[in-house]
C-alpha cells in the first residue's frame, strides 16, 4: 500500500506503571526470573514428607507452622508436619502437601499431631518452582497494548516504569465554511461539525493522540495557515473536507502551495471515492473527505495502519472477516464498496446485515455500524446468504493483510 511507504515508528519513553494502561510496549517483555519464584504450596494445609509406606491413619508431629511469605528454617524429618498456607514457600526436606480437609488434628501428651485420612505421593499439590514461565522466556512482543493481564506480568516483573511507544501526536482541521461549532445553535444552510469528533475519537481509539481540533471556513489563507501550524506541533496531519472539484474545495491548492508530494488524490473505493494523502518532509497529510461516511472510511483504511505502525505493532491493519450476507446487492458498481453494517451471530454462523442509509454523506449509520462491508467493484452481483469479507472495526488485534487483499 502506497502509504505505508512513509510509515514510521514512535519512540520509546517511559511512564509509570500505573499510567501504562492502553499504552504500547516499545520493547518485548521476557520474564527475568521463574514463575513461581520457589516451590510453594498451593493449598492451606501441612507440608510433609511422602513416605514408601502410607501415610494415611499415622501421626505426624507438628514441628512448625508458616504463612505465605514466611520461610521455615526447619529441615523437616519423615515422621514430621509442618503447618503451612497458600502460596507459602515448600520447607526443606517436604516433598508433598496435604490439605487441612484430609487430615484429623490430635493433642497427645502436650504434643500437637495431625493424623492423614488419607494418602498422599511425593510432588503431590507442589506448586514447582518455573511450572509457568522460565527464566528467559519471552511473554509478549513490543506493539503489545497494556491490557491488565499485561500491566499484571509488569508488575510481576518488576516494571515501576513502563517502555511504552510515544504516542503520535495528530491534529485534526474541518474545513467548511457551513460548519457550526458545537455549542452553536442551528442556522439555516449551516451543520455542525461532526467529523472533527468523529476523528478526534477514531484517532484515540487507535491509540494516538488528537491535537486539536480546529475548524476553518473555506477561505485558502485561513486552511493554509492552520495547516502549516499543524505541521510543526503534530506528526501527522488529518483534514475534512474541501478535497473534491468544488469551487470551495481548497485542500488541492493547499499541497500544491506546500509543495507537498501528492500520493494519490482518487482512489477507486465508495465511500471515499475523493480521499487524499500527501507527504511534506516525512510528514503524511490525509484529506479525508467531507461526508461523515467517507471521511470515517477514509481514516480506517489509510490513518489508522500508519498510527498502528507507529505504535510498533507489526498487524496495523483491522482483521477481516468472512460473513454472510443477510440482504443481496443487485447493482454492480465499479468501485469497491464498504457498506455499513452490523455482525449477526446466528446459530455458529456470521451473519451481517446494513445498517443505516447506504450513502457517503450519512452518519447516523457509523453509531450502529461494528464492520464494513467489503463488495469489490466489477460485474458481479451478491446475493443473500453469499459468504464475503467484512472489515471489523473493533478488531484490537490486528492483521497484516491491508484491505486491497480482500480477495
Ligand atoms: N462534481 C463532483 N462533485 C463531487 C464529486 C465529484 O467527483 N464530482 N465527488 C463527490 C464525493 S464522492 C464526495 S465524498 C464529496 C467530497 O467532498 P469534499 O471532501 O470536498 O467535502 P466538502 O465538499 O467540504 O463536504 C462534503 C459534504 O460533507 C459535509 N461536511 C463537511 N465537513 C463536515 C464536517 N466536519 N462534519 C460533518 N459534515 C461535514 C459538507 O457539508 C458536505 O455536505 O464531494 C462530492 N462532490
Ligand atoms: O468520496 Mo465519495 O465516494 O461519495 O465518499
Ligand atoms: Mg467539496
Amino acid at each position: 500500500m502506497q502509504v505505508m511507504t512513509y510509515k514510521t515508528k514512535g519512540v520509546i519513553e517511559y511512564v509509570n506503571i500505573e499510567e501504562s494502561d492502553g499504552r504500547y510496549l516499545a520493547e518485548p517483555l521476557a520474564a527475568d526470573h521463574d514463575i513461581p519464584l520457589f516451590d510453594r504450596s498451593p493449598y492451606d494445609g501441612f507440608a510433609i514428607k511422602a513416605s514408601e509406606n502410607d501415610v494415611s491413619g499415622v501421626n505426624l508431629l507438628i514441628v512448625d507452622e508458616i504463612g505465605a511469605g514466611e520461610v521455615s528454617p526447619h529441615i523437616l524429618q519423615e515422621g514430621e508436619a509442618i503447618r503451612i498456607m497458600t502460596g507459602a514457600q515448600i520447607p526443606n526436606g517436604a516433598d508433598c502437601v496435604i490439605m487441612l480437609e484430609d487430615v484429623e488434628e490430635i493433642t497427645s501428651g502436650g504434643y500437637r499431631f495431625i493424623k492423614p485420612k488419607i494418602n498422599v505421593k511425593k510432588g503431590e499439590n507442589i506448586s514447582f518452582r518455573g511450572e509457568e514461565l522460565k527464566s528467559g522466556h519471552h511473554l509478549v512482543d513490543n506493539g503489545t497494548v497494556v491490557t491488565p493481564g499485561v500491566k499484571a506480568l509488569l508488575a510481576t516483573f518488576g516494571y515501576a516504569k513502563v517502555p511504552v511507544v510515544r504516542k503520535p501526536v495528530v491534529s485534526i482541521i474541518a474545513t467548511g465554511t457551513e460548519l457550526l461549532d458545537i455549542h452553536e445553535p442551528i442556522q439555516p444552510g449551516k451543520i455542525r461539525n461532526s467529523n472533527g469528533y468523529m476523528i478526534e475519537s477514531q484517532v484515540i481509539k487507535a491509540g494516538a493522540i488528537p491535537y486539536r481540533i480546529s475548524v476553518s471556513e473555506d477561505r485558502l489563507e485561513t486552511i493554509l495557515e492552520k495547516v502549516e501550524e499543524s505541521l510543526v506541533s503534530s506528526d501527522i496531519l488529518i483534514t475534512t473536507g474541501g478535497v473534491s472539484v468544488g469551487d470551495y474545495d481548497l485542500l488541492p491548492e493547499i499541497y500544491e502551495k506546500l509543495g507537498a508530494n501528492v500520493l494519490f488524490n482518487k482512489i477507486a473505493m465508495r465511500p471515499g471515492s475523493v480521499t487524499t494523502v500527501a507527504e511534506l518532509n516525512g510528514k503524511l497529510l490525509f484529506g479525508l473527505s467531507g461526508n461523515p461516511s467517507a471521511c470515517f472510511v477514509g481514516f480506517e483504511l489509510f490513518a489508522r495502519p500508519i498510527l498502528r505502525h507507529w505504535l510498533h505493532s507489526d498487524k496495523p491493519f483491522l482483521q477481516q472477516r468472512q460473513a454472510y450476507l443477510c440482504s443481496s446487492f443487485e447493482k454492480p458498481n465499479t468501485f469497491t464498496r464498504f457498506i455499513r453494517g452490523r455482525y449477526i451471530y446466528d446459530d455458529g454462523k456470521i451473519k451481517v446485515s446494513t445498517v443505516g442509509l447506504d450513502k457517503s454523506s450519512t452518519v447516523s449509520s457509523l453509531a450502529w455500524a461494528d464492520c464494513l462491508i467489503c463488495l469489490p467493484g466489477g460485474d458481479s452481483s451478491f446475493k443473500v446468504d453469499e459468504l464475503i469479507d467484512t472489515i471489523d472495526l473493533n478488531d484490537q488485534i490486528g492483521s497484516v493483510h491491508p484491505w486491497t487483499e480482500v480477495k
